[in-house]
């Protein structure tokens, strides 16, 4: 479960440049929520995930993780908790190391370490069982360097070692929106998968409208630093691309003619 209570965050504060990036956001997720995140550019979609993940922290206000405060915990003891996949699929792993070495990161980032004797065959072949479900043959390539896979085979790697340990939160910043259709499809099919099969609490974060409408159980928008509209599992089951443009009028009284970013689908 996540709890954010009144997150602040101002950069650059008393100058020029000040900038409102969260405006005392308050949210709840409850366990296996997934909530897709849409706004235009600069609403604070990313600040709101830094700010969970640790990378930022709140100006005021309180971050709680399966009821327990983290809102000063730094990032680094923050990740046993927390799975997180980037837009760009060159940071999710290390170019230099193979699948296996990356995929023996993400597994013992949640765990001690065990020299029992038989452990290294069991964990072998969870890996290669978790790669099979991939269906991209990765499971014959455990060898392979991961600088030489395309881009829709890393982050599907990405996706995988953000899950393998199944976090308390998934993290998700606009994970398909480098990739050309048929692979965002094929990683969007695959985060619904590794969503419901561990029930992850997820936050995912998408300027594809379509997407934010198809996945997950709740939706939010964001503008200006402010969470405008929370939309819930009944409501959003019957939600449509104009609908949500019409709630953006309503409620910001603008069109949103000239920001087809929030509405491309
Ligand atoms: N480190 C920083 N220093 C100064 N300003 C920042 C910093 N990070 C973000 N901002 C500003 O805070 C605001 C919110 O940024 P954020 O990246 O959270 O928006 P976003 O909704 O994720 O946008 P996009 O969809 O364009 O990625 C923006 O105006 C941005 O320029």
């Amino acid at each position: 479960m996540l709890k954010l209570n009144n997150i602040n965050k101002i950069f650059n504060e008393s100058t020029a440049d000040e900038k409102i990036a969260l405006d005392r956001i308050n949210l709840t997720l409850n366990v296996g929520d997934f909530v897709t995140v849409i706004g235009s550019n600069g609403a604070g979609k990313s600040t709101m995930l830094n700010m969970v993940s640790g990378a930022l922290t709140p100006d005021f206000g309180q971050i709680y993780i399966n009821g327990e405060e983290v809102t000063k915990l730094p990032e680094f003891k923050r990740s046993k908790l927390i799975g997180r996949v980037f837009q760009d699929p060159m940071s999710g792993t290390a170019p230099t190391m193979t699948i296996e070495e990356n995929l023996a990161i993400a597994y013992s980032r949640n765990k001690k370490r065990s020299l029992k004797i038989g452990v290294d065959k069991q964990r072998k072949e969870l890996f290669l069982h978790s790669l099979e479900s991939l269906h991209l043959n990765l499971e014959n390539r455990l060898n392979a360097k991961v600088g030489l896979l395309s881009g829709g085979e890393r982050q599907a790697l990405s996706l995988l070692m953000a899950t393998f340990t199944k976090p308390s939160i998934l993290l998700l910043d606009e994970h398909t929106a480098a990739l050309d259709p048929s692979r965002a499809e094929l990683i969007t099919n695959l985060t619904e998968k590794l969503v419901k099969k561990d029930n992850l609490t997820t936050l995912m974060v998408t300027h594809n409208m379509q997407q934010a409408l198809d996945l997950g159980n709740r939706l939010i928008m964001m503008d200006k630093g402010q969470i405008i509209l929370e939309v819930g599992e009944e409501e959003k089951k019957h939600l449509t691309i104009e609908k949500l443009m019409q709630e953006f009028q309503r409620i910001r009284g603008q069109k949103l003619t000239s920001d087809r970013a929030l509405l491309s689908s």
